[in-house]
């Protein structure tokens, strides 16, 4: 469904010789419903590839092919619009508009669409009990905690039906209790509504709640893990997995 093939991304100007090599033709599927994570040291291009994927930023060489169509080929006003029409996205940050009230905040992407009113309403209302927000609809985003702006912000992400959700670090700015029940609702997102997920994360537990992790350093892939047995082990074999590859210096 999404695929990057042979990307290179190089940061730097044209002609000095202050050059990151970001991705290093690096390819990566994702399949329609999967639920994968990306993880890997810090510096290793994680954000970068999440950008890349999500038509964020322009690649030097390789493709991003969403259903087989190269992203790359669009304009910016075709990309702009594929993106608000077809992809969500999460931050750590949360990204919510002060000035507006959550069910202001999460019913921007219809709005911004044009959706008629009433559909609009029915459809908040059913993504608000979803993400068990409704009772906090009418707040300001700096009057609720951290997790309850981040599930609005999710909630905000996916009320469009995108065909895929692009996370990066939704956990990193939350406290441990407020990040499980994120995960928690991605794995609802995934399971419940056949969402496909793609989500950077440093965190293991929050990994553990995907189903395929994949591991990169230096711009390319390390190595992969698909989920085999229960939440806890798959959460072990990740922390196996950083160990080996460095990207953990100390027990969790
Ligand atoms: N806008 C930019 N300009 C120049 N270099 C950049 C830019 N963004 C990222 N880089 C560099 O590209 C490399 C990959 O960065 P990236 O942010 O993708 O890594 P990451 O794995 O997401 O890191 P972290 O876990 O610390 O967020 C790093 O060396 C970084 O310094």
């Amino acid at each position: 469904m999404l695929a990057c093939k042979n990307v290179t991304k190089i940061y730097g100007v044209k002609g000095s010789d202050n050059k990151t090599i970001a991705l290093d033709k690096l390819s990566l599927e994702v399949q329609s419903g999967e639920f994968v994570g990306i993880m890997g040291p810090s510096g290793s291009g994680k954000s970068t590839l999440l950008s890349a994927m999500g038509g964020i930023i322009n690649i030097n060489s390789g493709e991003i092919l969403l259903n087989n169509k190269n992203i790359e080929n669009l304009s910016q006003n075709e990309i702009a619009l594929f993106r608000r029409n077809h992809m969500g996205f999460v931050f750590q940050d949360f990204n919510l508009m002060d000035g507006l009230t959550i069910k202001e905040n999460v019913a921007l992407p219809l709005i911004l669409n044009k959706e008629e009113g009433k559909k609009i309403e029915n459809k908040i209302n059913e993504i608000m009990k979803f993400f068990s927000i409704e009772d906090i609809k009418d707040k300001y985003p700096w009057n609720v905690s951290g997790g309850q702006q981040q599930r609005a912000a999710i909630a905000r992400a996916i009320i469009h039906k995108p065909q895929i959700l692009f996370a990066d670090e939704p956990t990193g700015n939350i406290d441990s209790k407020a990040s499980e029940e994120i995960m928690t609702s991605f794995k609802h997102i995934n399971e419940e509504k056949g969402g496909t997920i793609l989500m950077v994360t440093h965190d293991p537990l929050a990994a553990s709640y995907c189903n395929r992790i994949t591991f990169i350093r230096d711009g390319t892939i390390f190595s992969e893990l698909d989920r085999k047995g229960d939440q806890k082990s798959f959460y072990h074999q990740i922390i196996a997995s950083l160990k080996m590859m460095g990207g953990i210096t100390h027990e969790i």
